[in-house]
Order: C-alpha cells, then structure tokens, then sequence
C-alpha cells in the first residue's frame, strides 16, 4: 500500500547495486533517457523542443532523451550549460548527431529540464531567471535546483508540465513545496532494487479489509471521542470515525445533545468510560478548550493502554508543558500506541518551528515522543519513533476549511482500532486514515465543508 521514497544517497546506493551485478552506467544511462523519452511522447504531441544538459549524469540523460525524441521525428534542439564531466554522459553527448548550442537567451514553449538532478547544488540566479522564464519545462528526474532529500525549492518557479522520475521517487516528489512545483509525476522504473522496507515510502491505496459474516460491532473497533467544550469539532470526529468504517463509536462528554446521527452513542463522561476492554482507540482533542476539567480527561486518556489520537485542544495542553512531554507520552509502557496530529502551528508550539525539512523535523519529533507524528498540511508527512515515515498524496487545497482536521482525527481512530483487523501496523493503520481523508476531499470537489467530508469517506472506503 506505498511507494518506496529513496534520498539521494539511498538513489546512488540502489545505482550502484546495478553497476555491481555488471550493468554499465551507460547501458543504465540509456535505459533511463530512453524511458524518459516514452513518458514524454506518451503525454505530449511532437512539437519543436529545447533539451538543456547539464554537465553532470542528468545532462547525459538529456541526451539520450535527446536522441530518442528526434527519432520519433520531433524537432529537437539541444543546449549544453558545460561539457558533460563523466564518462557516460560524455558518451552519450557523442551519441547526439545533431549540433549543441550554447544556452539560448530565448526558448520554445517546451524545455526538457536536464540540467541538474539529484547531484544539484543551489543554481546560479541566472540560470534559475533562465528557467524561470521557460512557458513549460519537463524535469528529467526532478526539477533542477529543488533539494531532493527535503523537497525545498529555490524562490520562484512554476510548476513543471511533467516530472519524469528515474528509477524510484525521491522526496522531492513527495514533499511540499518540491512535490507542487513537480507537477505530475511519471515514474520510469529503471531496475533499481526498491526495498519494499524503505524508511520512507508515499502512502498508496490502502487495501481494506471488509466485514464478514464473523464480524459484530466490537470486531470492527470500538472507537471512544471524547468531547470537550466545542461540541461541533468532537462531533465531526466521532462520524468521521462511523463513516470510516467503525463498528460502534461513542461520544462521551458534558450535556450532549440527541440528534443525528442516531447511531453515535452519547455518554456522560466519568473516568470508568475508558474502562471498557472492548475500546479499540481513543479521540481526544478536537473541540477540547484548556480547562481543568479537560486536563483531567486527558490525563485519563493517557493512561488507557490502547491507541490514542491527540488533536487540536489535546494538543494544545501538551504544549503547555512540552518539557515533560516525552516521558508523559511513553509513561511506563513504551508499547503504548499514541498518535499526534499537529498541523504546522500546533507542531511549533509543541516542538519549535517545521524549518526547511519537515521530514526531519517530524522524525525527530517522534523520536523525542515515542509517538506516531503526523505533520498535516497540503503534503502530511507521518513518522514513528523508529524513522519510519510515509509521506501522504498532495491534497487537495479545499480542505484548508474548519474541521477537517477533526475528521481526520476520527478516521485515524477507526484505522487505529481496525488494525489488527486489516493486518496493518499503527504507522500503515494512520497511512490508511492519511489517504481515505485526501480520497474524501478529493470526492467532495470544490468548496467542501468538513460535513461534506463524512458522506464522502464513505465512498472512499467503498474504492480502497
Ligand atoms: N549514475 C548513473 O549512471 C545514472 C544517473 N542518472 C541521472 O544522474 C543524475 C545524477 O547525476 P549526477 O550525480 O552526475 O548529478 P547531477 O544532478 O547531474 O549534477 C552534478 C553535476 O552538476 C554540477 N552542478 C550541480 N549543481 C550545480 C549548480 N547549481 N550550478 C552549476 N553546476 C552544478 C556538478 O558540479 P560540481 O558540484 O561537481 O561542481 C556536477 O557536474 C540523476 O538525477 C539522474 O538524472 C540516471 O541516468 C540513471 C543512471
Ligand atoms: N492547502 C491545503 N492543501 C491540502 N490539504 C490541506 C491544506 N490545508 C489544510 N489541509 C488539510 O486539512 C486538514 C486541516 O486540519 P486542521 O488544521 O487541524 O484544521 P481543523 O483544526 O480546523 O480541523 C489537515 O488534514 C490538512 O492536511
Ligand atoms: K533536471
């Protein structure tokens, strides 16, 4: 249910694999370009086309792209930054009939982007003025000039016509800015070995397990949200929880109010609420505000030893005293599933600012915690104190509206409670509830409230 992600080192590691079991780098070279080249003319009609090379393996991939689109009859041009500077890409410059002019002060509408993959360092303001001012760029293995380890991207760019990924996703694929500014990636596989162990991997379809004719309501997970003073956001989340698939969810807390839905079960909160064996997980956060009495329910919910979602208000009390935070969240049982939900905000206040690489800092935040930490925003990156970490689908842009976070706090808590169930650890069980919440946004379409969002998981169970 993901696709490996391989840093840079990891890319080369993969590379070299290939090049000990007696494939040349030219042969890989050729295999890359020429599959580089498929994906292009898979996706765009024969047009007049600049290939910018760099001097470095990118360029020479440039090449023999190159090469490969003038042979399905495209007019191509060809430009080179530097003479290429290893032996294959020097190869496969020879290989190019046609002439190499230097960098052209005007372009065509489309540019074949060689010019730096994953060896780049910062570009020269001119040459990113230079890309800058091309209508639509296709990136050979990434755009150049965005880190690949962190998916940050220099000032300005727009968002490439295609990225062509060259033997595995790196996270500059995946991770926001980078991801936004690859626009859609094509993935040509080149025969790198791809663990499927990988330490960071993009979250894919979940496969879902069904009910059964053994299954009853406590099969399917009992999830518990406990409310706090906003009762709206709990309510989200305990639906969101039902239309994830739950078999019983219950919302405990102050006077809550009877209507629909009818099948959410309301209960006074007293401490013996958490008591019940058959609690697959616990919600806590959405709606809560930073009382005493809210104190006391998080304290509660802390020391229960199934699967817990901190959100929002939970959060927020956390921070208050972020110093302990570490060792309140282990307590004395390391095997204790809790999970964090901070967006960028929530996140700093608890673990000091995102900075340029949000991978890093959620690892480290899960590292410090023992907790699951999911970093929601347009690209939510997960990680486990382990770093292991999955990183979820750019999603979409609608769902930057009140609640939707809630939501995914309820889905999380189904996906934690059905883990056994669906066979999956807590880290594929909040993958799984990452990438129903994006499917949902994604069925809901434009304008969306989180509302929207609890009919339209129920869809997107029904396609994972
Ligand atoms: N291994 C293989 O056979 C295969 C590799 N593959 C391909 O290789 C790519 C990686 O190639 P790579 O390692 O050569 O690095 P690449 O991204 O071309 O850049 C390094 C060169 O650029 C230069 N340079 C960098 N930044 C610069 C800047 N801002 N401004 C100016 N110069 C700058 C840098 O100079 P230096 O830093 O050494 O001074 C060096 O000369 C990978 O993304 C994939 O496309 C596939 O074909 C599969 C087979
Ligand atoms: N610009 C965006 N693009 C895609 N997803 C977004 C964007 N902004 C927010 N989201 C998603 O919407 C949800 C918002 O959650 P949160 O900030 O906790 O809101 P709330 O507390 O109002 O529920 C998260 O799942 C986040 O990943
Ligand atoms: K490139």
């Amino acid at each position: 249910m993901t696709s490996p992600v391989l840093t840079a080192a990891e890319t080369r590691a993969a590379e070299q694999a290939l090049f000990d079991a007696g494939i040349t780098p030219v042969d890989l070279m050729e295999r890359a370009g020429a599959g580089a080249a498929e994906a292009i003319v898979a996706r765009f009609p024969a047009q007049e086309v600049l290939v910018a090379c760099g001097p470095g393996n990118n360029g020479g991939d440039g090449y023999v792209v190159a090469r490969h689109l003038a042979e399905r009859g495209w007019p191509v041009r060809v430009a080179a930054l530097a003479e290429p500077a290893t032996d294959q890409a020097r190869a496969m410059r020879a290989q190019w009939a046609g002439p190499v002019e230097a960098m052209p002060a005007v372009v065509p509408p489309l540019v074949v982007d060689a010019l730096f993959g994953i060896g780049a360092r910062a570009l020269d303001p001119a040459l990113a003025r230079w890309l800058d001012t091309v209508p639509a760029v296709i990136a050979i293995d990434q755009p150049s000039g965005i880190d690949t380890d962190t998916g940050a991207a220099r000032g300005r760019a727009a968002a490439a016509a295609l990225t062509v990924a060259l033997g595995a996703l790196k996270p500059v694929h995946a991770i926001m800015p980078g991801a936004g500014l690859c626009g859609p990636v094509a993935h040509v596989p080149i025969g790198l070995p791809l663990s499927e162990r990988a330490m960071l991997a993009r979250i894919a379809p979940p496969a879902l397990r069904a009910p059964d004719a053994t299954s009853n309501k406590y099969t399917r997970g009992k999830v518990v949200v406990v409310a706090g003073a906003m009762q709206g956001a709990a309510f989200l989340a305990a639906e969101a929880a039902q239309r994830s698939g739950a078999g019983y969810v219950e919302l405990v807390g102050d006077d809550v109010p009877f209507g629909a839905p009818f099948a959410l079960v309301r209960r006074a909160w007293d401490a013996s609420v958490l008591e019940d064996k058959r609690i697959g997980a616990v919600v806590i956060g959405p709606g809560l505000d930073a009382s005493d009495t809210s104190r006391v329910r998080l304290e509660a919910a802390l020391a229960i030893a199934c699967p817990v979602v901190l959100d929002a208000g939970a959060l927020t009390q956390l921070a208050s005293d972020k110093d302990a935070l570490a060792s309140r969240l282990r307590g004395d049982d390391r095997e204790k599933v809790r999970l964090l939900t901070p967006h960028a905000g929530e996140f700093e206040r608890l673990f000091g600012p995102v900075g340029g690489d949000p991978l890093a800092a959620v690892r480290a935040a899960a590292a410090k915690t023992g907790a699951l930490v999911l970093l929601k925003g347009a690209t939510s990156i997960l990680a486990a104190p382990d770093g292991r970490a999955l990183v979820g689908p750019i999603a979409s842009p609608w769902l930057s509206t009140a609640g939707t976070g809630d939501v995914l706090a309820g889905v999380c808590g189904t996906m934690l409670a059905q883990a056994a169930w669906h066979g999956f650890d807590p880290l594929e069980a909040v993958g799984a509830a990452i990438w129903l919440h994006a499917r949902a946004a994604e069925l809901a379409g434009p304008a969306l409230i989180a509302d929207d969002l609890l009919w339209s998981l129920k869809r997107a169970v029904a396609k994972a």
